[in-house]
């Protein structure tokens, strides 16, 4: 029988909850049926969190998952290992929900660089607690940290979070610099009339102390599904934002599949409003519609003095990057999600936990890359388009 590249064979055990078999005869590791190959593995430590971002969670929290639902320290390294000896992963997430609350989690680290010397594993993190544990975390093993952090003014961040925790967030921060966990990268959601203005202010401290730091468009992955496309607040208006107070030029290091579009970041010089430079209001406000752009062509670069360092933007929804997309995903309870949005999630907790073989772990891990939607959990890009079906899950129980 003629075997069809992209058309997934029919099998035996087929039933719900298992992917198709991809195509006899596949190159091997996490290959999809649009040539893409995943190397990046983010793994769920855990759905528990105990912040309570509105972009992510809802007020009240959810409902976690049993002790037994999750896997154990000694099941995600082995999951690990398989991804790793046999599926060519190079590079490896940790995240959550919030990983610090695991309390095994210094044991799973150090396991995890024990079987791995080589590996990069990284954790991205809230930070609360982190300033006690980012010596251990580096002690057992962690080679970097990625911290979330979306505002400096306490009574912001404890609107967005909802919890009044930024002391503790920032002493985490400095804390994993201090390790020795850098470069020590900063994740902020702009969201609109909240903490969008802060953007200057927020950039200008990273640069001072050496952190790299990253905006993110809000992606509608928020339990209280309360997204909306015009209140996101979208990569161009980042930059708009930002050029009030620095000038931006491409930073010259290959992205190689990143989310983040970097910029190295210089201060503008004074006097010289950019034509992306926006107007502010009486207020110091700046939207989308308010945005003018006054006549004049920038100065190059060069002209506004030396590079403060670089400033990444994650613009998931406004330009897409899911063609160069190298990431497999396991949630805290053992499924394995091909794309962020996808609708369909594969068990591999449940098949190891039958006692399957290690072959067999792998097998059932490659079927489900191989339909890896194309983009968005779709065959085409469009974050809130009218087929856009936002997940179930909240980015917290996904794995962000
Ligand atoms: N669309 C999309 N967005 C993602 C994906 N992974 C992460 N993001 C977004 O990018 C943000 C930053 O993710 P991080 O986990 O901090 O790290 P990273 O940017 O993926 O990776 P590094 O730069 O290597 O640290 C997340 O908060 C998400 O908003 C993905 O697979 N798809
Ligand atoms: C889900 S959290 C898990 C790790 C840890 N709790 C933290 O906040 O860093 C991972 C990242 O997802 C981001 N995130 C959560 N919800 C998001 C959303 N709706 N859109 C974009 N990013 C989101 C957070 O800002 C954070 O940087
Ligand atoms: S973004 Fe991270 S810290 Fe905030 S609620 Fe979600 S999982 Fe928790
Ligand atoms: S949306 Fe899906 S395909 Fe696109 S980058 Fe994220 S995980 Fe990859």
């Amino acid at each position: 029988m003629s075997v069809q590249l992209g058309m997934p064979q029919p099998r035996e055990d087929a039933g719900a909850g298992l992917p198709p078999a991809r195509p006899a005869g596949t190159a091997p590791g996490l290959l999809d049926q649009y040539g893409r190959r995943a190397t990046d593995m983010r793994l769920s430590l855990t759905d528990k969190c105990n912040l309570r971002c509105t972009y992510c969670m809802p007020a009240e929290g959810l409902e976690w998952l049993s002790k037994q639902a999750v896997m154990s320290a000694e099941e995600i390294v082995r999951i690990v290992r398989i991804g790793v000896e046999l599926l060519g992963v190079r590079e490896l997430r940790l995240t959550g929900g919030e990983p610090l609350v695991r309390a095994d989690l210094l044991d799973i680290i150090a396991a995890l660089r024990s079987n791995h010397p080589e590996l990069p594993i990284s954790m991205t993190t809230n930070g609360v607690g982190l300033d006690k544990k980012a010596a251990a975390l580096k002690a057992a093993g962690l080679t970097r940290i990625n911290v979330s952090l979306d505002s400096l003014h306490e009574e912001t961040f404890t609107k967005l979070t909802r919890r009044p925790f930024l002391d503790r967030v920032l002493a985490g921060v400095d804390a994993a610099w201090a390790a020795g966990l850098g470069p020590v990268k900063l994740n902020a959601v702009l969201m609109r009339g909240i903490n969008d203005t802060e953007s200057p202010s927020l950039l200008a401290w990273a640069l001072d102390r050496g952190y790299e730091l990253r905006f993110i468009e809000q992606m509608p992955l928020d339990a209280d599904h309360g997204w909306t496309r015009r209140n996101m607040i979208t990569a161009a208006e980042i930059r708009t934002l930002l050029s009030r107070d620095f000038v931006l030029s491409p930073d010259p290091r290959a992205r190689d599949g990143a989310p983040a579009e970097r910029f190295e970041v210089r201060r503008r010089a004074a006097g010289t409003a950019g034509p992306d430079s926006p107007v502010l209001d009486t207020e110091g406000l700046v939207s989308a519609a308010d945005v003018h752009r006054p006549e004049g062509v920038e100065a190059p670069p060069e002209a506004h003095g030396p590079v403060l360092g670089t400033v990444g933007i994650i613009a998931s929804v406004t330009e897409p990057f899911c063609s160069d997309c190298r990431r497999t995903r396991i949630t805290a309870e053992g499924k394995i999600m091909s794309c962020l949005f996808s609708r369909e999630e594969f068990d591999l907790l449940g098949l190891l936990r039958e006692g399957a073989s290690d072959q067999a772990l792998a097998e059932r891990w490659q079927d489900a890359m191989w339909v890896k939607p194309k983009a968005h959990g779709m065959d085409h890009t469009g974050l809130g388009a009218a087929d856009f079906v936002q997940p179930d899950r909240s980015m917290s129980a996904i794995g962000g």
